[in-house]
């Protein structure tokens, strides 16, 4: 296992937002999150990024205890994550912002050895024609991939994903799907959250649900799909259940 959580627990206020959630993940692998909106899920990745440190529970990288361990080392041990709004430098170039993320990866890099880094990962994620465009001047699609690519730089063994589905047509859905998969072709395991069901479905190898903070199913995508409790948890949301019961 590369990461596991056990009896995770954060509360704001009175309200508990992860409950007791543990989980292990594979390496190498796709570990879905979903969940309806306020399930707890953007929160359980601020607790495995190092935003928040959780009231009760443990968080193991490589069995190593890292609960305690602030943001920069999490990243410095190969745990990087995108943002929901992505959040370029605009006012850089798009090879720029991929700079920034290599230079404070977890290799130290010198600007040479960034620079061939950097030039991998633009390419992957397909921004080669982009490379001299200001980052403010991208559309979303393209935001996203440079965020993808900015968090790749750090040459990272877990990669968390928050929505990077959001937004985009189902053509650039679907382009960001064959990058996820070859991001896991590389050996890095991903965890990411979604609220685009089927598509969370096509790649995960394994998922779990969260419903009002609490982990209420883990499996494949078709036994999370035909699980009663997921099921009914959805039921509130009926084009999340369209989507579960395999509608696009
Ligand atoms: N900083 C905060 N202060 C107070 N309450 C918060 C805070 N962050 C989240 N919450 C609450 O915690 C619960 C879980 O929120 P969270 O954002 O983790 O859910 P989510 O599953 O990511 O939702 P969504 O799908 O809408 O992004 C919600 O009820 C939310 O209102």
């Amino acid at each position: 296992m590369i990461l596991k959580g056990t009896n995770l627990k954060l509360s704001f206020g009175g309200l508990v937002a992860v409950k007791n959630v543990s989980f292990e993940i594979k390496e190498k692998s796709i570990f879905g999150i979903i969940g309806p909106n306020g399930a707890g899920k953007t929160t359980l990745f601020n607790i495995i990024s190092g935003v928040y440190r959780p009231e009760t529970g443990t968080l193991y990288y490589k069995d190593k205890d890292i609960t305690k361990l602030p943001t920069y080392k999490r990243a410095r041990l190969g745990i990087a994550r995108t943002h929901q709004i992505v959040k370029p430098l605009g006012e850089l170039t798009v090879i720029e912002n991929v700079m920034v993320g290599a230079c404070f990866g977890k290799k130290n890099y010198n600007l040479k050895q960034a620079q061939k880094v950097v030039l991998d990962v633009i390419n992957f994620v397909g921004l080669s024609t982009k490379m001299f465009t200001l980052a403010n001047q991208l559309n979303v699609a393209f935001k996203k991939r440079l965020e993808l690519a900015r968090a790749l730089a750090n040459e990272p063994e877990i990669v968390l994903l928050d929505e990077v589905l959001a937004g985009l047509n189902p053509k650039e859905v679907d382009s960001m799907l064959e990058i996820i998969l070859k991001i896991k072709q590389n050996g890095i395991t991903i965890i990411m959250i979604e609220h685009l069901m089927h598509a969370t479905m096509k790649i995960s190898d394994l998922i779990m649900v969260l419903d009002s903070g609490e982990k209420i199913a883990q499996g494949t995508p078709s036994e999370i799909s035909n699980n009663q409790k997921v099921i009914e948890a959805y039921l509130g949301d009926p084009k999340l259940a369209l989507q579960l019961v395999g509608e696009k």
